[in-house]
């Protein structure tokens, strides 16, 4: 039978890592897609929000798709520090018994992308503005317009999953 992961969302940007990453480590992983609640703003700020929304997707997933042995929570949120805004994502998953959590590298944002976040506007439609594209947050998103096509979103998540997936991978390094 196939190992069923549920991941907290039915963006394809994100649906995507979740089936490279898990399909690499558990060999015939089938993923779906739920929409849950997050718990958090459609833009979180900030690492503590954006980690609580990782959290709760990856909780609510699990809870959320009759016969998934894993939640996954993948949670976009900008932060702020003296050097500039930068767009990152905090990633959560749990097989029921466990939590861990990883994140992604950043990206520093454009100061006119921070300033209209910093007035309460959300990434994804300022993107859409900027680039003239529709729905770039389901796409190539805005690390793949500002590393012009060099990484996409799903290449960030990807590696962040993994790096959340380690302390399952080895279990026995990580004994206290
Ligand atoms: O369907 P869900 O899973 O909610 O996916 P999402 O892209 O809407 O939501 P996230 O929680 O990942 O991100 C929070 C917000 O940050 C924005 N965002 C994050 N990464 C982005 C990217 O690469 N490109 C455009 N917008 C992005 C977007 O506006 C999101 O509403």
């Amino acid at each position: 039978m196939n190992l069923l992961v549920a991941a907290g969302t039915t963006n394809p940007a994100k649906l995507k890592p979740v089936q490279a990453v898990f399909g690499q480590v558990f060999a015939g992983t089938q993923v779906t897609g739920i929409s849950v609640l997050s718990g958090v703003r459609e833009q979180p700020i900030g690492e503590e929000e954006t980690f609580l929304g990782a959290v709760n997707r990856a909780q609510a997933a699990l809870a959320g798709v009759p016969g998934a042995a894993w939640g996954v929570g993948l949670e976009g949120g900008v932060r702020f520090d003296l050097r500039g805004c930068w767009l990152f994502g905090a990633v959560a998953v749990t097989d029921g018994k466990q939590l861990e959590v990883g994140r992604t590298a950043e990206l520093k944002l454009p100061p006119q992308v921070a300033a209209r976040i910093n007035a309460g506007e959300e990434l994804g439609p300022v993107m859409d503005a900027l680039t003239g594209e529709q729905n770039t947050k389901q796409k190539a998103g805005t690390v793949g317009f500002l590393t012009n096509g060099l990484l996409s979103r799903a290449d960030v998540w990807q590696m962040g999953l993994t790096l959340a997936l380690a302390p399952f991978m080895n279990p026995e390094m990580y004994l206290i």
